[in-house]
Order: structure tokens, then C-alpha cells, then sequence
């Protein structure tokens, strides 16, 4: 057997790079600031998505899920037998990736695994993060070279965990619910220029078909919906619909449906959106209507998840791809913040 020292590898550190959230009420006005500038959201949205923040405490469950995730990987590479040190790193809150990375400088690091917390393509789960690595190279005197894992929406050990989660929702919830997955909206205009322009757009919106597809099947289910969630933006701009609560209400008043099992595919831990927009919102929005909603489980947490992050770490170091069960290309394996392909989730 191979004794593997981080000097076989040709990274040297694994960043995690996500959204970040605020941890008290003084942090909640700033973070929005922060995720909005420059992407015109309406004050009023920002005012309500606010109250939001502010009743869970003013804390989002972002970080402290990122730091369940990043607990857990580095206990999977432990059990490989690898030291290899794992940071973290935000887009819009502490801790900011600038610093992170200055850190990264400090400690030696020459070149950086990347994995971003999303699961698919498109600007707001792709080609941002790669705008906030090339930011963030920019920023930071002699910073590593940073190499981008893939987007993970069909990886075998993602669709797994949902699925064995997606069972045990639905064996709890009435025989028969129905089951509709869920994932964030963004404009139609955003979802049409997702991808390179050779694969025909709409990547973001594909995968999440496709990931509902694959979490169905391996999970037994013949019969769902794909809807859309937290829209923001001024109303005259299109999103992606229907909206879930406006479903989820269509499916009791025009079918009589009383149980659903709704399954968060856009997210991968349980972060505000889920337990805010679903947990809280959808469920008193149709409780009126006589609705039950049963809430499927989010993987991030999970073993499975870790050994998806450390795998997929071993795809760049090995440069083998391992199978793929989705029909829908995964890209974002790229370096320094390039974009995937020309013309990539152009605006
Ligand atoms: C596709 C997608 C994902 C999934 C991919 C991924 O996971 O990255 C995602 C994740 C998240 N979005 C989050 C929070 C927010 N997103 C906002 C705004 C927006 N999201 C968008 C899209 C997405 N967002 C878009 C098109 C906008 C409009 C502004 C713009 O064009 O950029 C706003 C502003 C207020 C509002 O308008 O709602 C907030 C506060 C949090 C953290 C939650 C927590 O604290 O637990 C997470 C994980
Ligand atoms: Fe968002």
C-alpha cells in the first residue's frame, strides 16, 4: 500500500468557497448589502427577505452547515490517510474569502483545490463563484492556483443520499402524497444563457430536471413535479416558474391533494430558503388549503456528501473522471476563475 503524502498531490489545500450568511441581527443589513450590490433588487425585497433573517434570530444556518461539511470532509480525508487542510471562505460574509485565501498565502499554500457549495450551472451557481476566484487571485499578492472542482448535481453519492432521504419522506408522509422538488428561480434570462452557447442554454434548469429525475428513480418514484422557489427581482422580469407555494396551493384546490413531499434538489444543506421559504412560508400558506407537507432532507451534512467532496478532489489529482449517471454535461472543473467555455452564462 501507498503511504500518500500531500507531496504526491498536486494541490496542497482544499478552499471552501460558498455564499455566507449573518450570525446576529447587526450582521443582517450589511450581508444583504452585500449579496445585492450591483444586482438590482428592489429595496422592498430587501426589507422583507430581511425580516426573514431577522426572525430566525438575525442568524443564517449557512456557516455553521459549511463548517458541519468542512468537519466532516476532513474527517473523510483523515480516513484516506491524507493531510491535506481544508479552509473556508465566503462570497458575502465572514469568513470573506480575501482573508481566507490571505491565510492560504501565509500557511505556504501554492495550489488550491476549490469546491463551490453549488451543485450546478448557470451564473448564480457557477460562473459567480468563478468571478469571486478571479476576484479574490486579484486581490490577493501571490495567491494559489486554484482549480475548480466540477458541479456535482448527477454525482452518484449526491443522488444516493437524497434518494435514501426522499424514501424515508415518503414513508412518513400519507401513502400517496405527492412529490415535487424544488429548487431556487432565477430570471428566464439568466436560465437561457446557462451554458455554453453550443449546448443550447437553460444548464441550470436541466440539471435540476435531471438531478429530480435521477433522486426519483433511484428513490422508487414515478410520479413528481419540478417548481421553482425565492424569486426575487422586480416582478415585470421573468423567472423561472411555477412558483412552489402557487403549485403546491394549485395541486389542493384544482386536484384536492393533500399530502406532498417536498423535496429541496437546489440546496444542499438547510439554509434559509429551505427553512424560512418552505419550512415556514409554504407550510402556513397551505395549511389554509388543508395541505400536509412532509420536507425531505438536505444532504450537506451527510457522510456521503464528504466522501463526494474527497472524491471529487481525486478526479483532479488523478485527472480521471469517474461515471456519470446524468444525461446533462456537468462543467466548472476550471482554473483561476476561467470561465467554463466562451460565451459561458454570458448576461
Ligand atoms: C440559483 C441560486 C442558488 C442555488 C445555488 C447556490 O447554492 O449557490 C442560490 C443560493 C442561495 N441564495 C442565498 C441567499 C440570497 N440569494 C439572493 C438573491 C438571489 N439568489 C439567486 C439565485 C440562487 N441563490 C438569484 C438569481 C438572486 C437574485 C439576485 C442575483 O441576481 O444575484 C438574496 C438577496 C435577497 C433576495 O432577493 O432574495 C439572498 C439573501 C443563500 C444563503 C441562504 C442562507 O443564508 O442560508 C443561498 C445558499
Ligand atoms: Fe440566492
Amino acid at each position: 500500500m501507498s503511504d500518500q503524502t500531500s507531496t504526491d498531490s498536486p494541490v496542497d489545500a482544499l478552499l471552501v468557497l460558498s455564499f455566507g450568511g449573518p450570525e446576529g441581527q447587526e450582521d443582517v443589513i450589511p450581508f444583504l448589502e452585500n449579496v445585492t450590490r450591483g444586482r438590482g433588487i428592489p429595496r422592498e425585497r430587501l426589507e422583507e427577505v430581511a425580516t426573514h433573517y431577522r426572525h430566525l434570530g438575525g442568524r443564517s444556518p449557512i456557516n455553521d452547515l459549511n463548517r458541519e461539511i468542512i468537519a466532516n470532509v476532513r474527517a473523510e480525508l483523515a480516513g484516506r490517510g491524507r493531510d491535506l487542510p481544508v479552509y473556508f471562505g465566503n462570497r458575502n460574509w465572514t469568513p470573506m474569502a480575501e482573508d481566507t485565501v490571505r491565510q492560504m498565502v501565509a500557511d505556504g499554500v501554492r495550489t488550491a483545490a476549490v469546491f463551490a457549495t453549488s451543485a450546478w450551472g448557470g451564473y448564480s451557481g457557477c460562473a459567480q463563484y468563478n468571478e469571486d476566484i478571479a476576484r479574490v487571485r486579484d486581490q490577493v499578492a501571490d495567491a494559489p492556483a486554484m482549480l475548480r472542482l466540477r458541479q456535482f448535481y448527477d454525482h452518484p453519492l449526491f443522488v444516493e443520499r437524497f434518494a435514501a432521504d426522499l424514501r424515508t419522506a415518503v414513508d412518513a408522509a400519507a401513502p400517496g402524497a405527492r412529490v415535487v422538488f424544488t429548487a431556487h428561480s432565477v430570471p428566464d434570462a439568466a436560465d437561457a444563457a446557462a451554458g455554453p452557447p453550443d449546448l443550447g442554454g437553460h444548464l441550470y434548469s436541466r440539471q435540476v430536471h435531471e438531478a429530480s429525475r435521477l433522486v426519483a428513480e433511484a428513490a422508487g418514484v414515478g410520479d413528481y413535479d419540478v417548481v421553482w422557489q425565492s424569486r426575487s427581482g422586480p416582478p415585470s422580469v421573468p423567472w423561472l416558474e411555477p412558483d412552489v407555494v402557487d403549485h403546491v396551493s394549485a395541486l389542493a384546490e384544482e386536484r384536492g391533494i393533500t399530502d406532498v413531499v417536498v423535496v429541496p434538489i437546489g440546496f444542499i444543506s438547510d439554509h434559509v430558503e429551505v427553512i424560512w421559504d418552505l419550512d415556514t412560508e409554504l407550510v402556513d400558506e397551505v395549511r389554509e388549503l388543508g395541505v400536509t407537507v412532509t420536507r425531505c432532507a438536505t444532504p450537506g451534512p451527510s457522510a456521503e456528501f464528504a466522501r463526494m467532496v474527497v472524491d471529487l478532489i481525486e478526479e483532479i489529482e488523478t485527472g480521471t473522471a469517474q461515471p456519470r449517471p446524468g444525461a446533462v454535461p456537468a462543467l466548472g472543473r476550471t482554473r483561476d476563475g476561467e470561465r467554463c467555455g466562451v460565451g459561458c452564462c454570458s448576461r
